[in-house]
């Protein structure tokens, strides 16, 4: 089956080819082109894989979230300032060394908010522990300025992700560095618990020798509800099988074959808690994990469970915990976490005879600290540097091997998106814009997130003063009232290729260029990536192909010889390189588009005598 396309089948003229190059430099830009020109180095692109999504046919919604690239060349990088990072927290110095390699690090710990907000403006990134609220004032404070927001750890819950999304600034963690200690933790808490470590120690420095007081209870054989399998909650139970201990966990998320393979049970919920002789807590806070420990949930407990806690304290609802402790329901409990951190002195939990705690510990061992600095600072440096981050929280992560293979079609992306919107006559009334990929892959084997995120930043900043990234693309698009529905064509070309061609139509506007509006009469704009490079193959019913690179003139004209040399020789006496031309035509010796890539902006005066040219109907100068 051939290509299905909206352009006329007739073949573009190519007055000049270039020659086959590979993939254009590309970057997902977290920083406006000029800030990104500052830290510019050898650009390496990584990030993790997700679950791949293929949108067939979407409209943007909250919970999608992109960002942006720019292809800017690494020729002629001024020496401008290094990037400001502010570390807000205690962060491990091989972390920080590698940070001082590549910026101007404050290290300026435990700051009241105030002097956070005042520090934010000045940084461009910011890197905290659990200990520091990054709140919506933080980045309102920020300015703009604030690009990363770095967390050495896992939890992201102290760090406000909907605010950063909205300011535009990538949230990046280091999500591995600490699963071994906090699993070490939780398995320390757990046997010290059972065997009343902490109580007995006091007791002896109390001058006490209570021998038939502590009397403890034995791990093996019991049962261990693990509430979380994720990486912590993995190494808990695999840890707790090696002590002998029947292990069944809870989590909506997690794979059975996973848990299997480890000899856990994954069980419901009620099952987790009702069955279990010990809980060990593994999961996030989110809105919904908050206080999912209450009241109603401990009643369904087993009447002397002992609880572990190194997840987060919200988890909890503290004042049940007292009260399922006083009615001996929970026997004891262990906990580093809390949700007030310190937690005040007199708190009825902390000062519980039953209840054991530690400073927010879980992740503090000199190996995690280490790893974690290590971890947070590559991914907050190549934040910086325009990397897609391996570890970002708000913005989509997508395989190194997809994103590769994708970064050409980004490139083009934005470029489509930026051509399609300057044929919007005074780039006015764009609401509706239909994007159609066409592409001989499976429906499902088609990540288009990156895609989408780049053809929003393509259509809105060339009619809008606002920064669109990766990060806040949807939201912008949302904020601007934007409506973009994506559409997959499953079409016969090689699957080698992730996509056949993108086309951008703009519904429902009129248009400063004839020419580009299809015979559905909406703006239409197709472009492919060839040899790597993009090209513009498709002006509303017009087949062209032209190399993406510098800017563009469109010009309609009265298919005739003579016309290419014309229009090359004014561009010529006024200096302008030409880097392609391409003429596409609906009917010989009628209608056609010459599209032509130039290096230089042409003065007013050479637009004008190519608008001179008397078989010109129409031109349009457009800046990719
Ligand atoms: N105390 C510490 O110092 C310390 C150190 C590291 C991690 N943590 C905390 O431990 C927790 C787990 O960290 P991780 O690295 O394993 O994260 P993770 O993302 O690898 O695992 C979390 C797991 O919880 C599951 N989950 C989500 N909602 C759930 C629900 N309602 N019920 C049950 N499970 C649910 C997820 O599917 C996931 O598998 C986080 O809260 C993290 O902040 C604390
Ligand atoms: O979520 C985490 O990584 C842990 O809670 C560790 O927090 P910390 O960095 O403040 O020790």
């Amino acid at each position: 089956m051939a290509i299905s396309s909206s352009c006329s089948s007739v073949k573009a003229v190519n007055t000049r080819w270039t020659s086959p190059s590979p993939s254009p430099s590309s970057r997902f830009s977290l920083l406006p082109t000029s800030l990104h020109r500052r830290y510019a180095t050898n650009v390496k692109l990584t990030a993790t894989s997700a679950a791949l999504k293929t949108v067939e046919q979407t409209t943007l919604t909250e919970d999608n979230k992109f960002s942006s690239v720019g292809s800017d060349s690494d020729q002629d990088i001024p020496t401008l300032p290094k990037p400001r990072i502010l570390v807000a927290e205690k962060l491990g110095e091989a972390g920080l060394n590698l940070l001082r390699d590549f910026g101007d690090v404050d290290c300026s710990y435990e700051l009241s908010p105030e002097d956070l907000k005042k520090k934010v403006a000045e940084s461009d990134a910011l890197i905290v522990r659990s200990g520091t609220k990054v709140t919506r004032e933080v980045f309102e404070a920020a300015k703009g300025r604030l690009k990363v927001v770095g967390r050495a750890g896992v939890g992201i819950d102290n760090v406000d992700l909907q605010a950063a999304t909205e300011h535009g600034c990538l949230v990046v963690n280091a999500p591995t560095a600490n699963t071994v200690a906090a699993a070490e933790h939780g398995i320390a808490l757990l046997a010290s618990m059972a065997r009343n470590v902490a109580q007995a120690d006091a007791s002896i420095k109390a001058g006490k020798w209570e021998r038939s007081k502590y009397v403890g209870v034995s791990l093996v054989g019991k049962t261990l509800a693990v509430m979380g399998f994720g990486k912590v909650g993995t190494e808990v139970a695999r840890r707790a099988k090696g002590l002998g201990m029947n292990v069944i966990s809870h989590d909506p998320y997690a794979p059975a074959d996973r848990a299997r393979a480890l000899g856990v049970d994954l069980v419901s919920f009620d099952q987790a808690i009702s069955t279990a002789d010990f809980v060990s807590l593994h999961m996030p806070l989110t809105p919904a994990t908050k206080k999912v420990f209450n009241d109603e949930t401990f009643s369904k407990m087993k009447k002397g469970v002992r609880l572990v806690n190194v997840a987060r304290g919200g988890v909890i609802d503290e004042d049940a915990l007292v009260r399922a402790l006083d009615a001996g329901i929970v026997a004891q409990a262990a906990l580093d976490v809390f949700c007030e951190e310190p937690p005040s002195k007199d708190s009825k939990l902390i000062q519980h005879e039953n209840v054991t705690v530690t400073p927010h510990l879980g992740a503090s061992t000199k190996e995690a600290q280490e790893g974690v600095a290590i971890e947070i600072a590559e991914a907050v440096a190549g934040a910086l540097k325009g990397e897609l981050s391996a570890t970002a929280v708000n913005a989509p992560m997508v395989a190194p091997e997809v994103l590769s293979e994708l970064t050409p079609y980004i490139v083009l992306a934005e470029k489509i998106g930026r051509l399609a919107v300057q044929l919007v006559s005074g780039g006015k009334g764009v609401q509706s814009i239909k994007v159609v990929y066409r592409s001989a892959r499976d429906r499902d084997d088609l990540d288009t997130r990156l895609l989408r995120a780049m053809i929003t930043k393509g259509i809105i900043e060339p009619i809008s003063d606002s920064y669109v990234n990766l990060v806040n693309a949807d939201f912008i698009a949302k904020q601007k009232g934007l409506r973009i529905s994506e559409e997959r064509m499953v079409v016969d070309t090689s699957p080698e290729y992730p996509i056949d061609s993108i086309q951008v139509q703009i519904l429902n506007v009129e248009s400063n260029f004839a020419g580009a509006v299809s015979e559905s009469g909406d703006i239409s704009i197709e472009g492919k990536v060839k040899y790597g490079v993009p090209h513009l193959t498709c002006v509303g019913s017009f087949a062209v192909d032209v190399s993406l690179e510098g800017n563009l003139i469109l010009c309609r004209q009265v298919d005739q010889p003579g016309m290419i040399g014309q229009v090359g020789n004014i561009l010529g006496e006024q200096n302008v390189n030409v880097n392609f031309m391409s003429v596409g035509r609906t009917v010989v010796r009628k209608q056609a588009i010459m599209a032509i890539g130039v290096d230089e902006e042409p003065n007013s005066k050479t637009l004008e005598r190519i608008g001179g040219v008397s078989a010109i109907a129409e031109f349009v100068f457009l800046k990719l």
